[in-house]
This record gives structure tokens, C-alpha cells and sequence, in this order.
């Protein structure tokens, strides 16, 4: 079994996009500049915008974090996003999801100026990944293609079952891992939360993408020998013994599942980390294409 390490990955890749950075401060260019909206307080939320910001200042990125009361409005976020599409400072910006429930999410997605759209969420660009052209893929399944690129994970012809159809990761992997060329040229299957029996199409999969939120969801009966696992699950399960009162846990029984694996990513330091070092590459690749 070889673990897909995603913390080694995403610190290579950030010592890569800090390398790039350091040219263009060299020349005396302008360095990308990333902001990252968020609405309300929710701790993971938090969390995870803290950790943009801090990769931000890791590979000398400018950041902006806007934070917005629960209480916002649909018309006043608009109102920001179109202030952060016309200030030309701002290379690329993401709306943290979740959004509260008085706000329409794919109503703000298509506000945002699909050229800073570094998330790859408006439909525009959504429908460019679709259709091969090039574009920003969304960050989650961008790091899932980069780690099975980086680790030479052979998907040609392969049987991948993606588990879930969320627009930010299940649906847009299931797309990107039937594309031409590699990582991808695969068979795809998509399950979700109607699929009858499930273990039964599980059982097949070369390659499984779990994008669930269920703890512990796939068990190795699940599995067949020498799949490769890659687990998107990032749920927070309350534990005492942990100083942060939670540990963070997996869509997969990673125990008995590594046993019969191939390749498989950990929770934490699989996946996550490589979402993060995404985000940076496609504010990167705004700032070289604002630049010209
Ligand atoms: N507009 C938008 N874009 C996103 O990309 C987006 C989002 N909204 N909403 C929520 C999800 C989730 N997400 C994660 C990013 C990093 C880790 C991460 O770094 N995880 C660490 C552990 C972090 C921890 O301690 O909680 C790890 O897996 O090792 C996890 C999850 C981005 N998302």
C-alpha cells in the first residue's frame, strides 16, 4: 500500500508557486492576490479561510479576508462581489461555502467575474472543464488529479466510482476523470443518494473518489483488492480526548481499508492540503492571465 501523502505534495507544489513568486518579485511585477469572502461564523468555515490566508502569506501571495455578519443579505453580498470584480488589485477571489439560507448560492456564483473565478464554481467555467477547454478546475478535483499525476496512478481504462454528485467535487471529478488524456481516460460511474446497491458497484471500481460526509462510510467488504482510495470526507466528530474536542474523520475505514489498497490518501493530510495548494495555483494562473 503507498499512501498518498497530500501534505508533501501540497508543500512541493507551494514551493513551486513560491518559486514562480519570487521571479515576478525579481522583476518587479505585482503578486497575485487572492481574497476569500466569508458569511457568517461557522467554525469550520473559519477555519478553512484562515488556512487560504495563511498558504497565502507561505508563498508571499497578497490576501484579503472579507468577513460578512450571518444576517447579510443576498443584495449586499452582490453588492461585494461586484466591488471585488472592478478592484483591479484583486487577481481572484472564492465565496467560502456553505452561505446562510436567506442567500441564493448559484445566484452569487454567477455574479462572481468568471476571469477571477479562481474556485471554477460559475457555470461558464464549469461548462469550459466540461468541454475540455482550459480553465479554472475546481480546486478539490484539481488536487485529486495532481496527486494521482505526482504518485503515476495508471486511470486509463480504469473503473472509477466517484460517491456523491456535489457541484464542487463528485459531479465535476466524474467529468474530469472521463476526459481525455491522464489522469482520466477512465469509465466512470457516479453514485449518490439513491443508488441501490451501492457494494455491489463499489466492488468493481478500480479507482473510488469518495465525496460523501459520512464517517467511516466505506469499509473494506466495500473494496476490491488493489483499488485505489481516495477519500474526500472531512467530517468533524466530537471526541473529549482531543484537545480541540473533535477529531477530523474520513469517508473511509482507513484501518481496513489500506489492507486490501493499492494507493489510499489519509484524513488528515490527503485531499485537504491539496484543495488549498489548488487554490493557489489557479490564483497564480488569474494573475499570469490578468497580466497578459
Ligand atoms: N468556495 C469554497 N471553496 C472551497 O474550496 C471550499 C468551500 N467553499 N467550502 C468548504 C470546502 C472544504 N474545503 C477544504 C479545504 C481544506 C481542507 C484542509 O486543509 N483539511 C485538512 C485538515 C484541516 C482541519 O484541521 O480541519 C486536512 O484534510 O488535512 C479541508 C477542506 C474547501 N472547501
Amino acid at each position: 500500500m503507498i499512501l498518498l501523502d497530500g501534505k508533501k505534495a501540497s508543500n512541493d507544489i507551494k514551493n513551486e508557486i513560491k518559486a514562480e513568486v519570487d521571479k515576478m518579485i525579481a522583476k518587479g511585477e505585482k503578486v497575485p492576490h487572492l481574497a476569500a469572502v466569508i458569511v457568517g461564523d461557522d467554525g469550520a468555515s473559519l477555519t478553512y479561510v484562515g488556512s487560504k490566508v495563511r498558504a497565502c502569506e507561505r508563498v508571499g501571495f497578497e490576501s484579503t479576508m472579507v468577513r460578512l455578519p450571518h444576517t447579510t443579505s443576498e443584495v449586499e453580498l452582490l453588492h461585494k462581489i461586484e466591488a471585488l470584480n472592478e478592484n483591479d488589485d484583486i487577481d481572484g477571489f472564492i465565496i467560502q461555502l456553505p452561505l446562510p439560507p436567506q442567500i441564493n448560492t448559484q445566484r452569487v456564483l454567477m455574479a462572481v467575474d468568471p476571469s477571477k473565478d479562481v474556485d471554477g464554481f460559475h457555470p461558464e467555467n464549469f461548462g469550459k472543464m466540461a468541454l475540455d477547454m482550459s480553465t479554472f478546475i475546481p480546486a478539490t478535483p484539481f488536487g485529486i488529479l495532481e496527486l494521482l499525476e505526482r504518485y503515476d496512478v495508471d486511470t486509463k481504462g480504469k473503473h472509477t466510482v466517484v460517491i456523491g454528485r456535489s457541484h464542487i467535487v463528485g459531479r465535476p471529478m466524474s467529468i474530469l476523470m472521463s476526459r481525455k488524456g491522464w489522469p482520466g481516460n477512465s469509465t466512470v460511474t457516479l453514485t449518490h443518494s439513491n443508488t441501490k446497491n451501492i457494494t455491489q458497484i463499489t466492488s468493481q471500481a478500480d479507482i473510488i473518489i469518495s465525496a460523501l460526509g459520512v464517517p467511516n462510510f466505506l469499509k473494506a467488504e466495500m473494496v476490491k483488492d488493489d483499488a485505489v482510495i481516495i477519500d474526500v470526507g472531512i467530517t468533524r466528530v466530537e471526541d473529549e480526548s482531543h484537545p480541540k474536542g473533535y477529531v477530523i474523520t474520513g469517508d473511509v475505514d482507513f484501518e481496513n481499508v489500506s489492507k486490501k489498497a493499492s494507493f489510499i490518501t489519509p484524513v488528515p493530510g490527503g485531499v485537504g492540503p491539496m484543495t488549498i495548494a489548488m487554490l493557489l495555483k489557479n490564483t497564480l494562473l488569474a494573475r499570469e492571465q490578468r497580466r497578459g
